[in-house]
């Protein structure tokens, strides 16, 4: 039986990074996969998603070009050939997670991984036993039950479309469903999306919610906000017929689910462990990422702290220096970055207004709104906002907002500021780049309250 200092299972974001890391510090190191190398990330979540926005980006930058003396004639997009490209990129990524593993030592285990204790592992038909174990299996789309649950499609199953439908139903409120209601809107199918609650992007500040809602529907993006799907039935000619529970009634081509997304842990064998589960269902662990059976780890998704590929990332590569390098390693969850690839793009660093608020005696919000430059020869009507929010007291900045052109580059940046510590003066102080959208950031003089 083979035996390794450590064994990952899943080869995502956050297994591949704690791998490498730990045979880098010396240890004999394996990791199994059941699916794809890069995890979800790379096969169905981030990297072709960002592709998909890209390709959807051309129909506004089309028409936004005739401004500038541009003439194009009817552009057409091809379906296929952006699928197969986006393929092909995949498949050259899974090339590359395989050398880096392999050039940092770590032995491939193609197979799913099922517990046998806490040192044994079944990989495929394959025994192994190791000291130390990693879960890092990530999870999978969650679609809850209804009628007609077999006629919809998930986030999985949306990168591998045989053909682009005429008009699509969205369902959800989170990222995935707001991310992939501008992708389809921007390749030119007629676009629902359909949110159970008042107002979507949950978590994320109030008045970039709701400028987002204007931005999206001017685009044309049909908002249904308070409703849900009761059923779903399809014809002969393969239409979904959708039923909501405002009485309602949409047709479309396809529906896709974005409705969250669960822990992937069937047959993992958790049952021959001491490894506890949280309310939420995620693998419970402690601050160092040891679960309740000691000497077995989880991190990623599977952990759920946030569900983000960088925060995996992290994970995996404290975890990994903990074992085998330097102890006291953490990961500062405190201001996580991150971006919502609609259309304006939205980013967000620290508390929105509304948390801020409740964590401070005294706020200051300073925020602007305005037509970006590169679209002042267009007949564009898209805005941008930003936002930056102010414990008085200390000055400290505690959140920066953006909904607007390439928001996540812009918040990246403002992110280390504020790690760091910055305050409004030193935000004030700092001399800008001009022109840009960056630089609005440093020149808000006036709190509006
Ligand atoms: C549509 C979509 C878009 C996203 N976009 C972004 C984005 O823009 N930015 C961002 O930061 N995050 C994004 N995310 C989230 C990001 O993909 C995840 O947070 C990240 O992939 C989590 O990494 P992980 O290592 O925990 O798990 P994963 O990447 O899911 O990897 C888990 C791996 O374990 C394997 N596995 C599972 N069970 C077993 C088993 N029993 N045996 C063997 N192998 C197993 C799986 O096949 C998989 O390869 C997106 C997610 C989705 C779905
Ligand atoms: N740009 C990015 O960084 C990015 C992009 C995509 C996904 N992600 C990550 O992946 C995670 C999963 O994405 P997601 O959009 O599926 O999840 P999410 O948790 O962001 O959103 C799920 C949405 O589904 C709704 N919902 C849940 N159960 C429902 C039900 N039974 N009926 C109707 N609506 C229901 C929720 O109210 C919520 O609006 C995200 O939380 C995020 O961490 C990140």
């Amino acid at each position: 039986m083979q035996h390794f200092d450590l064994l990952v299972i899943g080869a995502g974001s956050g297994g591949v990074r704690a791998s490498r890391i730990a045979a880098s510090l010396g240890a004999k190191v394996a990791v199994a996969e059941e699916r794809y190398l890069g995890g979800t990330c790379v096969n169905v979540g981030c990297v072709p998603k960002k592709l998909f926005v890209y390709a959807s980006h051309f129909s506004d930058l089309f028409s936004q070009s005739r401004g500038y003396g541009w003439a194009l004639s009817d552009p057409q997009l091809s379906w296929k050939t952006l699928r197969e490209n986006k393929d092909r990129e995949i498949e050259r990524l899974n090339g590359v997670y395989g050398r880096l593993l392999d050039n940092a030592g770590v032995t491939l285990l193609e197979g799913h991984a099922t517990l046998l204790g806490s040192k044994r592992v079944m990989v495929g038909d394959e025994e192994v036993s190791a000291e130390r174990i990693i879960i890092a299996v990530g999870g999978w789309p969650f679609v809850p039950e209804f009628p007609g649950r077999e006629h919809v499609i998930d986030s999985n199953d949306v990168f591998y479309l045989d053909e682009l439908p005429e008009e699509i139903v969205i369902v959800g409120g989170g990222y995935i469903a707001a991310e992939f209601a501008g992708i389809f809107n921007g390749l030119g199918v007629k676009t629902h999306l359909v949110y159970r609650r008042e107002l979507f992007l949950r978590g994320f500040d109030r008045e970039i919610r709701e400028f987002m809602v204007e931005q999206m529907r001017a685009k044309g993006v049909v908002l249904h906000f308070n409703a849900d799907v009761t059923s779903v039935s399809v014809d002969a000619a393969g239409v979904r017929n959708v039923t909501l529970d405002n009485g309602q009634q949409l047709s479309a081509g396809q529906v896709m689910y974005a409705t969250g997304r669960r822990p992937l842990l069937d047959n993992l064998g958790l049952e021959s462990t001491n490894v506890r589960l949280t309310d939420k269902g995620t693998i419970d662990v402690d601050d160092k990422f040891e679960t309740h059976e000691s000497g077995v780890y989880a991190i990623g998704d599977v952990v759920g702290r946030a569900e983000l590929t960088p925060v995996a990332l992290a994970e995996g590569m404290a975890l990994a220096r903990n074992l085998f390098g330097e102890v006291g390693q953490a990961v500062n969850y405190d201001l996580i970055p991150t971006a919502v690839f609609t259309q304006p793009n939205i980013a967000t660093v620290g508390l929105s207004e509304e948390d801020a608020r409740e964590r401070y005696e005294q706020v200051a919000v300073y925020q602007s709104s305005f037509k970006p430059m590169q679209l002042s020869l267009t007949d564009s009507d898209e805005r941008c906002i930003i936002k930056v929010i102010v414990d008085v007291a200390s000055d400290q900045v505690v959140g920066c907002h953006m909904a607007g052109p390439e928001a996540g580059e812009i918040i990246q940046g403002l992110a280390v500021a504020m790690t760091a510590g910055a305050t409004k003066a030193d935000f004030d102080r700092t001399i800008g780049i001009h022109p840009t959208l960056a630089e609005e950031f440093v020149t808000l003089r006036q709190a509006v309250r």
